[in-house]
Order: C-alpha cells, then structure tokens, then sequence
C-alpha cells in the first residue's frame, strides 16, 4: 500500500494547510512527518535544530518518512527540506508525489505567517527562500509526478487542482504497492 498521494514542495507551498483539506474532501486520513519528527524527538522543531543540528534533524526526518511512507494510506505531507536527501527520493519514486510550488515573494509572505522555520529566521529571509528554491527545484521536480503553483490560489483552489489530477490518475488504492 502507498499513501493516496504524497505532497512535498518549500515552506510556505501549503502542503499542511492543502494536504489537510484534501484529507477531508477524500474522507481519509492527514499525516505530516513534521508532527511525527516532533513526536520521535520529544521536541518541537526549532529545538531540535537548537540543540541537534540540521543533520540531527535531517536523520530523524528520513526515518519518518520511510515509516509514513509504509503504513499510511491517506494524503502525507512532507517537511519543505526532505527532497535533499538522495535516501528519501528514491524512497517516494514508488509513491504518488504532488508537488506544490510558490515563488518567492508569495513563499516569504506566507512563512512569516505561521510555525517557526529554522532555516528561514536569519536576517534577509528573501534571500534565503531564494536560494533554497535554485537548490531544490530541480530535486522536487524529480520525484513529482505533478506540478500545481500555488501563487494564485487559495488552499481550496489548490484541493480542486489536486483532485482532478488524482481522478485523472485514479491513484485510488493501488500506487506503489
Ligand atoms: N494557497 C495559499 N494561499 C494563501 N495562503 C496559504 C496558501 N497555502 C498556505 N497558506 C498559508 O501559508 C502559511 C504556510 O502554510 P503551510 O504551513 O501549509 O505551509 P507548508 O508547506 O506546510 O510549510 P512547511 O514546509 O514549513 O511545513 C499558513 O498560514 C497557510 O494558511
Ligand atoms: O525547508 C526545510 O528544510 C524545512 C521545512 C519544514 O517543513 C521543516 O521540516 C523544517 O523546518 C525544515
Ligand atoms: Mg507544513
């Protein structure tokens, strides 16, 4: 079994705030490796990148996702950074991947906007978005098999982009197993 459909792309692309809403509209179950690399470590995310370090941080989020990516069957979504790893792309090569994008000026609005993000709380976030998107653009468009740009649309929008893709998929229950 796979998950319905697995949503990476930057902070601030709303795989959180999309990937809850199509759990929804498909009557199944949300799960963001986020939480669960919380949950592994005992701490938020922040401290963990405090105390830990990224490669601290970047360990434990591989063991997330190759743990999510077994047992759940409904829409995951991953952390902004999980592409970088070689391991966890040729994990998802078996899964159904839904890339979520957003430009820069929209993706340093929306960051600003919500949970802490380590990588992006020095002094020119905009520069730092920036770079981050040359690094991993051609890392997310690796493992996705669909693209949506977000800069436009609002969470719902987004949904229904998601869905048609699907449907036109019919992803239903058998990807990647
Ligand atoms: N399409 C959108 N239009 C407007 N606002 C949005 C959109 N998608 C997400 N947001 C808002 O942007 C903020 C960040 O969204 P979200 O937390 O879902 O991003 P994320 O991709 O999960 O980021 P991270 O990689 O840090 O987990 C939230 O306040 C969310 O409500
Ligand atoms: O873009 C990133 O590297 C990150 C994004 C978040 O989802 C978290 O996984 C963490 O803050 C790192
Ligand atoms: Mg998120």
């Amino acid at each position: 079994m796979s998950p319905r459909v697995v949503i990476i792309g930057p902070p601030g692309a709303g795989k959180t705030a999309v990937g809850r809403l199509l759990a929804e509209r498909l009557g199944t179950a949300f799960r963001d490796t986020d939480t669960d690399v919380e949950a592994l470590a005992g701490r938020t995310i922040p401290e963990i990148f405090t105390h830990e370090g990224e490669e601290a941080f970047r360990e434990l989020e591989s063991r997330a996702i190759a743990t999510a990516l077994a047992e759940h069957h409904g829409v995951l979504a991953l952390g902004g950074g999980a592409v970088t790893v070689e391991r966890n792309r040729s994990l998802l090569a078996a899964h159904p991947v839904a890339f979520l994008s957003v430009g820069v000026a929209e993706g340093v609005r929306r960051t600003g906007l919500s949970a802490p993000r380590p990588l992006l709380t020095g002094v020119n976030p905009r520069s730092t978005f920036q770079a981050l998107l040359r690094e991993r653009l051609p890392l997310y468009r690796e493992v996705a098999d669909w693209e949506i740009d977000t800069d436009e649309s609002a969470p719902a929008e987004v949904v229904e982009h998601l869905l048609e893709r699907l449907d036109g998929a019919d992803t239903g229950s058998s990807a990647g197993e």
